[in-house]
């Protein structure tokens, strides 16, 4: 099971875009059409699959909010650093 990250560590490797939230980090995804912010939660979705890491994912009116945490440590882990980076990748 991954590690708890510190806070240093969760301030130094945060991916671009990306907020702390508490036990989350944060990114509100912006599209110009709901469709287009269904398609992306469809993408990440099957990411999340794939790593077997799954996000809290919020559809709205041209953005999804993406909430990651770690439930088995409790906390940030490397496991949603990983995810965020991956979900940076998908997002044109
Ligand atoms: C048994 C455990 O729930 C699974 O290994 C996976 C499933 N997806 C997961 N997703 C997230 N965000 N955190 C987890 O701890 C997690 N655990």
């Amino acid at each position: 099971m991954a590690d708890l990250l510190s806070d240093t560590e969760i301030a130094e490797r945060i991916p671009d875009g990306w907020e702390r939230e508490g036990d989350e980090i944060v990114r509100t995804y912006e599209f110009d059409a709901y469709l287009d912010a269904s398609g992306f939660l469809a993408a990440a979705a099957g990411v999340a699959e794939d790593a077997w890491h799954h996000p809290e994912m919020t559809v709205r009116w041209g953005e999804v909010e993406v909430r990651l945490t770690t439930h088995d440590a409790g906390g940030i882990t490397d496991n949603d650093v990983d995810m965020a980076e991956r979900l940076n990748g998908i997002y044109e």
